[in-house]
C-alpha cells in the first residue's frame, strides 16, 4: 500500500541536532528519500532541535555528561518533538542512541554504514605506537581512554572536547600530541585536510553502531515506515542487531569502555566485543560467529562470557 507523499506545500520534517555532522547525516538522509521516490528537495523540510546535549555548560559538567550519557541527553527533545508532530523522522547518529527507544517511536531504518575504525589524528606523529613515552593524548571517550591506557600505561590521557577545529587548534598549541575522532565523521564532513591515519580495529575496536546512521519514527506513521523501508540498508541493520544487543547485555553506552563490531561474510556474522577497566588495567575480549539471524543472542552470548570473566567491581566506573 502506498501513502500521499509528501510535497513542498505538506513537506515530510526531518529533525535532526543542528552539528555540523548532525546536519550531513540529515542532508544524506533527505538525499535517499528524493532518489528513492523522484520527490524534490522542496518536499522535505530539515529541522533543527536543540537538545540539553549541546548546551555549553552541560558539556562543561563532564561528571554529569558520564552520568546521564545513556538516559538519551542527545535525543530527548528530538523525540519529544516528533511524538508532538514538530518533526515526522528524526536522524541519529547510532553510537548515542540508547538501546531501548520510548513508547510510540521506533528506530528501524538504518542508512549504509560509514568506516567503523577510529582516526588516530596528529600533526607529529601516524600511530599511537610512534608516540614517545609519557606523551600525551587528548580524549573525551571513556571507551578510548581505557583502550589507550590498557595497550600504552605510559600515556597521559587528558579530556578533549570540541569540534575538529578546537581539538586541531589545541593540538597546534601544543596541549596533546594526538587525539582520536570517528572515521565516519571526519568522511561524512569531507574533512580531507584532517591530519589523519585509520587505526587497526586489534588496536582500538570501535564504539558499538560507530560510523552508522539511525532514523527513528512514529510507531504508528505507516507513510515514513514505507518511506524508511525503501532506504534501510539492511546488512547495517544486521550488524547493528548484534553489536546492540551486546550493549544491552552489559547495560552500556558510548561514554562506557565497550566496544563492539560485527562484519558479515555470506551468512555469517562474527561479533568481536571488549569490555575495559576504566583505568586500563584490564581488558576482556572475545568473539563469536553464527548465522546472521542468531546476531541478537550472539551478543547476549559474548556478553555474558566477557562478564563471566570479571570481578563484581570491574564495572565500578567512579
Ligand atoms: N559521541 C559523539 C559522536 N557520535 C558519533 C560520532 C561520529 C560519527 C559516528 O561514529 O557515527 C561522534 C564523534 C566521534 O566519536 O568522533
Amino acid at each position: 500500500m502506498t501513502h500521499a507523499y509528501p510535497t513542498p506545500d505538506a513537506p515530510l520534517k526531518i529533525g535532526t541536532r543542528g552539528s555540523p555532522l548532525a546536519l550531513a547525516q540529515a542532508h544524506e538522509t533527505r538525499r535517499r528519500l528524493m532518489a528513492a521516490f523522484d520527490l524534490p528537495e522542496a518536499a522535505f523540510e530539515v529541522v533543527v532541535i536543540h537538545t540539553t546535549g549541546d548546551d555549553r555548560a552541560m558539556i562543561a559538567a563532564d561528571r554529569a555528561l558520564k552520568e546521564i550519557g545513556n538516559k538519551g541527553l542527545f535525543t530527548k527533545e528530538i523525540e519529544e518533538a516528533m511524538l508532538d508532530g514538530r518533526i515526522d523522522i528524526a536522524v541519529h547518529s547510532m553510537k548515542d542512541m540508547p538501546t531501548a527507544q520510548p513508547d510510540g517511536l521506533v528506530l528501524d531504518c538504518n542508512l549504509p554504514r560509514e568506516d567503523t575504525r577510529d582516526a588516530f589524528v596528529s600533526v607529529k606523529y601516524s600511530s599511537i605506537a610512534e608516540l614517545p613515552k609519557g606523551a600525551v593524548v587528548g580524549t573525551s571517550s571513556l571507551r578510548r581512554k581505557s583502550q589507550l591506557l590498557n595497550r600504552r600505561p605510559d600515556l597521559q590521557v587528558v579530556e578533549f572536547r570540541g569540534n575538529v577545529q578546537t581539538r586541531l587548534k589545541k593540538l597546534h598549541d601544543g596541549v596533546a600530541e594526538a587525539t582520536f575522532l570517528a572515521m565516519a565523521g571526519l568522511n561524512r564532513l569531507g574533512m580531507d585536510d584532517v591530519p589523519k591515519t585509520p587505526i587497526p580495529t586489534e588496536d582500538m575496536l570501535n564504539a558499538v553502531a560507530q560510523g552508522a546512521i539511525g532514523i527513528e519514527r512514529r510507531a504508528d506513521d505507516m507513510r515514513a515506515k514505507e518511506m524508511l523501508d525503501a532506504i534501510h540498508d539492511t546488512p547495517t541493520g544486521q550488524r547493528l542487531a548484534a553489536e546492540r544487543a551486546f550493549l544491552a547485555a552489559l547495560d552500556g553506552s558510548c561514554e562506557t569502555p565497550i566496544a563492539a563490531l560485527a562484519t558479515l561474510d555470506g551468512g555469517t556474522l562474527t561479533l568481536r566485543g571488549e569490555i575495559l577497566r576504566t583505568d586500563g588495567s584490564q581488558s576482556e575480549a572475545g568473539q563469536v560467529s553464527g548465522p546472521i539471524a542468531d546476531g541478537p543472542e550472539m551478543g547476549r552470548a559474548l556478553a555474558r562470557e566477557l562478564l563471566s570473566r570479571v570481578d563484581d567491581d570491574f564495572f565500578d566506573w567512579k
